[in-house]
């Protein structure tokens, strides 16, 4: 039986390098194919595991849903496991949400990684990675642990070495709705499949999002955040469903432009001057 009781874990969050909307399921669910990189913008989980076999949450800022992502993790590993112990789960929350930036999904990869050792089930990634997808498309993304060429609906990963980059995010004070994004009319669902040799041999070619045209219907202020980060970096474009977008910082020069820029942000934006990792701080954690 493991001895520890408690753990303090990170959870970090993603950027879309590109993301092509390449069709639709039978059951309405959108094809996708992405790039997904993890960036060093991280939530912080405190986990101490409970003798009673209740689930409770902490919110340190923000409160968040009442039955949020990390207590939804927590009780389906709970049930699938059998285990009689449980957990309290203190967050506290930095990534912004409904931002595209997959920060609750991150939660609850943290959530099922840390809970998996401290509960000492010693569940395999491939087993938690099947749990994770149905908490949401994004959460075995974050349990594979390496920046990865993503199909299907989020469910296909195959592991990518990135080159180094160092990022601006910006987030306006919006929250974008991904269900009301993919319902939209405005959204191309036929972009052509390409392969990850494709993107292996030009990278650059993969820098559009096919959410952004919705997105900034639903709100101009994504298109706003896009000629912000612009003005400090390259290549501005829309994270996943949105609001928040991301931009190349590639000189001293523009990160010193971009640092002035989180200084003067308009009220109620958000906004992160980080580097891509090349894997997740929790990637070599023992399971
Ligand atoms: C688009 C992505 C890319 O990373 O971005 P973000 O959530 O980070 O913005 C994700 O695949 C989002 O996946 P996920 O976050 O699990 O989506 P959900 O909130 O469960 O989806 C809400 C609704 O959007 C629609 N939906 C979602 C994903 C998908 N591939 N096709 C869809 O049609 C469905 O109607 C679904 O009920
Ligand atoms: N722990 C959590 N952190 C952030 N959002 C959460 C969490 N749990 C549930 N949510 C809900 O999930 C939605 C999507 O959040 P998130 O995973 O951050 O995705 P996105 O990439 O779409 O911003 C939020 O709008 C929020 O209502």
């Amino acid at each position: 039986m493991s001895l520890r009781t408690l753990l303090d874990l990170p959870a970090p969050a993603k950027l879309n390098l590109f993301l092509h909307v390449t069709g639709r399921r039978e059951d309405g669910y959108h094809l996708l194919q992405s790039v997904f990189a993890l960036v060093d913008w991280c939530d912080l989980l405190h986990l101490e595991t409970r003798d009673d076999g209740r689930l409770q949450r902490h919110d340190l800022g923000p409160a968040l849903p009442a039955d949020d992502l990390c207590l939804r993790a927590a009780r389906a590993l709970q049930q699938a496991s059998g285990t009689r112990r449980g957990v309290d789960i203190t967050i506290e929350k930095h990534v912004p949400w409904g931002a595209g930036l997959g920060g609750g999904s991150s939660d609850a990869a943290t959530v099922l990684l840390g809970l998996n050792q401290l509960w000492g089930l010693h569940w395999p990634r491939a087993r938690l990675a099947r749990l994770a997808l149905g908490l949401g498309a994004d959460v075995p993304f974050f349990i594979g642990g390496r920046n990865a060429w993503v199909e299907g609906i989020g469910e296909a990963l195959q592991p990518v070495d990135l080159r180094p980059q160092r990022w601006l995010l910006l987030k306006p004070p919006i929250a974008v709705p991904t269900a009301a994004i993919f319902a939209s009319p405005l959204l191309g669902r036929d972009t052509k499949p390409a392969t990850l040799l494709d993107f292996l041999a030009d990278p650059d070619g993969f820098k559009h999002n096919d959410l952004q045209q919705p997105a900034t219907a639903y709100s101009p202020q994504v298109q706003e955040a896009v000629a912000l980060a612009a003005r400090c970096g390259d290549h501005s474009r829309m994270t996943g469903s949105g609001s928040a977008v991301f931009a190349e910082i590639g000189s001293e020069a523009q990160a010193i432009q971009a640092r002035q820029q989180l200084r003067s942000l308009p009220e109620g934006w958000t906004g992160w001057l980080g580097r891509g990792l090349e894997r997740h701080p929790l990637s070599d954690f023992a399971v």
